[in-house]
């Protein structure tokens, strides 16, 4: 299903590069001597267990935390997915259309007559994108889950980025809707060659789009294809315990690990494997 990354093809330099990166608070060390350069095109699953440091790495992405040392270079044109409910606004109080036209110019309403019908056209296009146009209109807090999170999807794209960052942004979402989510990215990614970094607690919605993993857990982390990292001996070598990685259907089940409770399993949505 995937086209796999476009950068061979492009040609293009790297959106996100670290040299020798760590990210600590304190004495506690997130992740350290981390080089990793994402081309353009590229889909990165960030996994871990809860508190291993992935909204921390998207959050240095962003420039909202500094390296402790290190370096790393991104370009200027991100795009940010939050995870959902993370909005300030009143849901009431801000429309679809108004949430999108953050992405364009921020809460800058002081915009000329020509800027607006530019903005309104931008704006026009991102939801038509995400197939959004017929409710863009109505009150956030009165749209599905699924709704809002197409909005969010057209709200980071608007601004055209070549680093999508998403944060958990299939959580909360039915089967039917993570599908028409991760297939939005995934379009963009395939018509303009933005990379996406999709932080997210269960690969298995995203699996056939993601041509890297970087697996965080207590410090440590792993870098590589899913059939490099999402195995028994790497896992169990990450977590320094015993994990078995089973491939069921296509889908993958984690057992053992602090995450064994994010892993669904096969043909039995919702229920929680041991
Ligand atoms: N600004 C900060 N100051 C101090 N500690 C922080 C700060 N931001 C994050 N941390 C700590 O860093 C660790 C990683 O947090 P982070 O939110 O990145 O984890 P996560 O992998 O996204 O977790 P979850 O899966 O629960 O969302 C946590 O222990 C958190 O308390």
């Amino acid at each position: 299903m995937t086209p796999g990354p476009v950068s061979a093809q492009r040609g293009g330099r790297p959106v996100v590069t670290f040299s020798g990166a760590r990210l600590a608070f304190g004495d506690r060390v997130l992740w350290d001597g981390l080089d990793l350069a994402i081309e353009p095109g590229e889909f990165v699953a960030v996994l871990g267990p809860n508190g291993s440091g992935k909204t921390s790495f998207l959050r240095v992405l962003l420039g909202q935390y500094a390296l402790r040392s290190g370096t790393v270079e991104t370009t200027e044109a991100v795009g940010y997915i939050p995870q959902q409910h993370a909005d300030d606004a009143d849901p009431m109080a801000i429309r679809g259309r108004d949430l999108v036209g953050f992405g364009v110019d921020g809460n800058r309403w002081g915009l000329g007559l020509r800027g607006r019908a530019r903005r309104r056209e931008l704006v026009d296009r991102a939801l038509d994108a995400v197939d959004a146009r017929h409710y863009a209109d109505a009150p956030l807090g009165v749209l599905s889950g699924g709704e809002q999170q197409r909005l969010r999807v057209a709200q980071a794209v608007v601004s055209e980025p070549d680093l999508l960052l998403c944060d958990e942004p299939l959580a909360s979402l039915d089967p039917t809707n993570q599908h028409v989510v991760v297939d939005l990215i995934d379009r963009r990614r395939r018509e303009a060659g933005t990379a996406v970094v999709f932080v997210t607690h269960e690969i298995n919605p995203i699996l056939p789009y993601v041509d890297r993993v970087l697996y965080l857990v207590g410090g440590r982390f792993r870098i590589g294809t899913p059939e490099q990292v999402m195995t028994t001996e790497t896992l169990s070598e990450l977590y320094g315990s015993d994990v078995e990685v089973l491939r069921v259907n296509g889908r993958l089940v984690v057992i053992g690990g602090e995450d064994a409770h994010h892993c669904v399993a096969p043909e039995t949505p919702g229920s929680r494997p041991a």
